[in-house]
């Protein structure tokens, strides 16, 4: 017998990629279970798979950074001045990226590069772990949203979330639609989607000096005067970031999704007084937040 939930959860996360640097990304998650049935003849009561399979994921991948751990680019710490915290070193073609956070914004994948495949099959490992016995079998399909138009990748920190989204490096794939005087603007769009493409959000009021940044040591003698700092406390512990000047881009407010479609309209505004702008801003897949200026 199957068993089958389309649409499960979304993962909103980021990952490190040789090529495009540090890339947000989300995909949705669909499942289907093979098992025979239990006693009250069902192969998995829907309420199970809905929490727990659905935390399951959330632990393992959700509002992270996923590093692909075969890959030398990618070089991970543990460093006794801070218990439970890890710092990444990660060279890509665009840049250098150096971070410190809590361990657990990081997953570790063993592949060499984070694909469809290899965190579907990371996933797949633990979660089956966990499922009884009655449940033989499991297919996981992690898909991107369907999008028709432009839509841009971008990682970012909430310093003042209480959940996950405090973490500095996890993201979205998001769409954006922008109206100008009432006209929906392709145009429009297609510039802050190229603006954002593979971004790094910061800001500015989580700017530190290099004196005030904490990674590790290598990090440190690598570090080019190209490079912005960003760090700050949160509940789950301290983050830090070095990012290079030409994938990040600072706004002068909190990168909540709110924040972000009000910094789009200013930013268009002061560009065009005389028009009338609404920005329809979405946070990874059919959540967001609408803005008018
Ligand atoms: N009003 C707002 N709420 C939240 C924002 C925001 O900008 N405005 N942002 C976040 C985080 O950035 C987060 O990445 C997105 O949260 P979400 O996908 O909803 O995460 P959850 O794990 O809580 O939800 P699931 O659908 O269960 O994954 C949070 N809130």
């Amino acid at each position: 017998m199957q068993l089958f939930v389309n649409d499960l959860t979304v993962i909103d996360f980021s990952y490190c990629c040789a090529e495009r640097g540090i890339v947000g990304e989300s995909w949705i998650v669909d499942v289907l279970l093979d098992g025979s049935l239990n006693e009250m003849s069902m192969v998995l009561d829907f309420a199970v798979v809905k929490k727990q399979i659905k935390a399951i994921i959330d632990d393992a991948v959700d509002h992270k950074l996923l590093l692909p751990m075969l890959n030398r680019a990618i070089n991970v710490e543990n460093l006794a001045k801070r218990m439970g915290h890890e710092y990444v070193d990660f060279s890509s073609k665009q840049g250098s990226y150096y971070l410190q956070s809590p361990a657990s914004a990081f997953a570790k994948i063993a592949s060499d590069e984070i694909t469809i495949d290899a965190v579907t099959t990371h996933l797949k490992t633990i979660i089956l772990a966990q499922l009884p016995k009655n449940v033989q079998g499991l297919t996981l399909k992690l898909r991107p949203e369907n999008i028709d138009g432009a839509y841009y990748h971008y990682t970012h920190g909430l310093k003042l979330h209480d959940g996950n989204c405090q973490r500095i490096a996890h993201g979205h794939r998001s769409k954006i639609h922008i109206y100008k005087n009432g006209q929906r603007s392709s145009a429009l769009e297609d510039v802050w989607c190229l603006r954002w493409q593979d971004i790094y959000l910061a800001s500015e009021a989580d700017r530190v000096s290099q004196s005030e940044i904490e990674l590790s040591e290598t990090a440190m003698a690598n570090l080019t005067p190209d490079h912005q700092f960003f760090a700050y406390h949160a509940p789950q512990g301290r983050f830090d970031i070095a990012v290079p000047s030409n994938i990040l881009d600072v706004v002068d407010c909190d990168s909540t999704v709110e924040l972000l479609a009000d910094f789009i309209v200013r930013q268009l505004k002061q560009q065009s007084p005389n028009d009338e702008f609404k920005v329809v801003a979405f946070e990874g897949v059919a959540k967001g937040a609408i803005a008018h200026g």
